[in-house]
This record gives C-alpha cells, structure tokens and sequence, in this order.
C-alpha cells in the first residue's frame, strides 16, 4: 500500500517537474499559495535583496512549530520570530518540506527524520493535488487564509503618538536611558481586488534592495513587507555580516545619496547601533571585524544611515557566530534603544498595544547553505479586507514629536503605496 503511494507520488513529481517550467511565475505562486491555504499549512515565499530568485517554502506538518532557534543546527526552513523572544526560544520555525526556487525551476522535497512515512506522503500528496489543481485552472472562489484577529490592537492617534513620544524624551532626560524606539499601528482598507501574491510580486519590482516576504501561519495569519534591514547573514564561504541601520529622511531622487546631508541627531542615532554591535563582538571577545561606513542608503521612499560588518567565521574560527550574534542582537538598538533592558521596559509598559511580529525577524534558515535573517520592518499584517500597517522611529533627547509622527507616515508609506 505504502509502496503504491509512493509510487503514485514519484510519477505525480515528475509530471509536475515539466508544468513548472511552462507555467507563468505568478500562476506558480498562486498555486503554491492556495495549495498551502487549502491544506492549512504553513507557507513562506520571499526574494534576498538585490536578487532575482523568488523562493517558497510550505511546512507539511500543518504546524507553527515554535522552537529555539539554533542557526548552525537547523534543518532548511524559515524563521519568523515576535519583537520578543528571549533567547530566541519561541522561534516559529517553517520547515523547508517543499522548496521551490525560480533559479533551479525545481521543486526540492525534504523528509524530517521524525516524519511517520504514511502520513508524510498523504500531506505531500495532497498538496501536490491542490497544487496541480490550481495549475490547471485557477479556483472560481479561491480560499481565503485565516486571519486571527491581533492581540491588544491598538490604533494610536496623531496625538496618542506625539503623546508617547514626548513621554520617551521626558525619560531620556531623566536618565533612563539613551534612545528608545517608539512604533505604532496604522489600519488602512483594502481594495475589494486585492490579491497577496501579485502585492509581493509587485512589492518585488518596486524594493529590489529589501527582503521581500509573504508569510502565513494558520495560527498567526498573514504578514508581508519589505525590509531594508539585515540582522545577521552567513554565507556557504562562511562569511558573517550585520548592519547598523538608523536616521531616517525621505530619499530625494535629484540629489546624489553622497550629498545627503545628516543632522547631530541622526548621526549620534545610528551610531549608537553601530556601538551597540560593537558591544556585542566584545562580549565575545571578537575583535577581528571589518567595519565600513556610514554610508546613505535608499530604502524604498527613503533613505537610512548604514555601517557594515562583517566577519570572516573561518579566519576567526568560529562557526556559531551566526547564533550567538543573533542571540546577542536581537532586539537591537534600531528597534528597541540604548541601553536595551529600561528601553525594552518603557516599550512595553507605555507602546499600549502588541507589536506582534514587527520589529521581529525573519528569513530563511540554511537555504542553500546561506541565512539571511532581517528585522521585520516595513510591514503590515492582513486582516480580511484590512491591513494593520507597523512602524517605529528612534527617540533621542532631541526628538520632536510632529516629525517622529511624520517620519513614521513616511515610514508606513512603503507599503501603502503598493497596496492603494
Ligand atoms: C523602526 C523602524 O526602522 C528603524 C528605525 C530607523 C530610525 O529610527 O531612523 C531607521 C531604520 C530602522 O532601523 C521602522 O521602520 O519601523
């Protein structure tokens, strides 16, 4: 029995092997989309910045797994984590079952050690089923994902926002601490014809330097965005990097990025990322790191402050850089402030609402030898006909509440001008 399922899943691969190189890139993505909403299962599709190749992953277990997080020891997969997760120990992980790839125009499939045989093939069947259904002709009404309402929404107001930025200086200037970073939630309708797969392809052709994702978990729902901003990448020539990424204005496309011009206040924000970073290569006593930077970088409709690092693992002999760091890191300084402890307290105790996923992090996990780990910024969770937009601007002593309101406008922009 279990030999003639087999036998019936192998044929069904190949068949399909010859269809995905006829089918048009977004009806491939639609597929795996409403095969993976149909089975209820776990799917992730994204594009690395500054890269052509479109991937998909979708988890057969049907099940958000949450686990510690552990880089050098994961199976392929992608991680998506909460704002908080200490110790990246509730790290939802979606396992890498199906991979599809536009550079190989294959689709990869991975069996868990743990996977019951009968079981794994039924999964594996039926959303090849769904698949090649989808392939042959779009659904008449497709399935919608399941969109759980979010905890502690909160929609701050103008004047909510001013208010708590105000209350962020008047701590700073108290002394307990240097920076915090203060985010918001904005709802904004959805057009009747929207259609998730066609906004990250467009979100795509619109950011080519961001991390461009879709993600969706039956238990958490739908959320998409496109981030300027690495948290920590290894590569197969075992390459690790990081960026200090803070001040933000809006990109001024007549003037060449050289010539923008940054005031104290950005300058003293984002070199206090670049510090926090630092800090944490001593904590490791790594002291081996290439450092460029500051340079202007466009992130969408603006444009960032940004120093690179990077660390060559083998030269320093260090293969858990990739973990320790993103344990380390996480929440920086660029979403959460300076010193993180009494800044992460003031965001929970006075933000007034669950920031969820954003200021998170996410990305694939031993993708073709590679991680690619990003801040969740730039991004928006969906919710049937709406979509709750996230966004966060750094508080220094010098903060002036009507421009952090604007700058968190400018900020929301990224993704509501793809979506309206
Ligand atoms: C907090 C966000 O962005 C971060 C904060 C920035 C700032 O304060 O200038 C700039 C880039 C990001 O590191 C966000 O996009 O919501």
């Amino acid at each position: 029995m279990i030999f003639l399922q087999k036998k019936d899943l192998l044929m069904r691969r190949k068949a399909l092997e010859q269809t995905l190189q006829t089918t048009p890139r977004l009806n491939l993505f639609q597929g795996f989309f409403q095969a993976a909403l149909k089975n209820n299962l776990p799917i992730a599709i994204w594009r690395l910045p500054n890269q052509d190749t479109q991937n998909v992953v979708v988890d057969l277990s049907g099940q958000a797994q949450q686990m510690k997080l552990d880089l050098e020891e994961s199976r392929p997969g992608f991680a998506f984590s909460r704002f908080l997760n200490p110790h990246l120990k509730q790290t939802y992980f979606l396992n890498a079952d199906v991979h599809y790839s536009t550079k190989l125009d294959t689709i990869q499939y991975l069996t868990p050690p743990h996977a019951l045989d009968n079981q794994w093939h039924q999964s594996q069947q039926r959303f090849l089923q769904a698949f090649e259904a989808t392939l042959e002709a779009a659904p008449a009404s497709p399935v919608h994902p399941k969109t759980p309402t979010p905890n502690r929404l909160h929609i701050a107001s103008e004047t909510d926002y001013s208010q708590l930025v105000h209350r962020g200086v008047e701590a700073i200037k108290a002394g307990l601490f240097k920076k915090v970073v203060l985010s918001r939630a904005k709802s904004v309708d959805l057009p009747a014809n929207f259609d998730h797969v066609q906004t990250f392809m467009k979100l795509c052709q619109r950011y080519a330097n961001a991390l461009v994702y879709l993600v969706y978990v039956p238990e958490i729902g739908l959320w998409m965005g496109a981030t300027p901003e690495t948290l920590i990448s290894t590569d197969d020539q075992q390459q690790f990097r990081t960026i200090a990424l803070a001040g933000t204005q809006a990109h001024n496309h007549e003037l060449p990025l050289s010539h923008t011009a940054w005031m104290q206040k950005e300058i003293e924000e984002q070199a206090m990322v670049s510090r926090y970073i630092i800090n944490c290569f001593k904590k490791i006593r790594l002291r081996e790191f290439e450092e460029v930077g500051p340079k202007t970088v466009i992130a969408g409709n603006l444009v960032h402050l940004c120093t690179r690092f990077k660390v060559d693992m083998q030269a320093v002999n260090f293969a858990e850089l990739g973990t320790v760091m993103l344990d380390l890191l996480h929440p920086t300084s660029a979403v959460c402030g300076m010193p993180k402890e009494t800044s992460q307290e003031f965001i929970l105790q006075h933000e007034h609402y669950d920031r969820a996923f954003y200021s998170g992090f996410i990305g694939p996990v031993n993708i073709t030898q590679a991680t690619h780990i990003f801040v969740n910024l730039r991004c928006m969770q969906l919710l049937g006909n709406q979509a709750i937009l996230y966004a966060g601007a750094g508080i220094t002593e010098d903060s002036i509440p009507m421009r952090e309101w604007h700058e968190t406008e400018m900020k929301c922009k990224t993704m509501l001008d793809i979506i309206q």
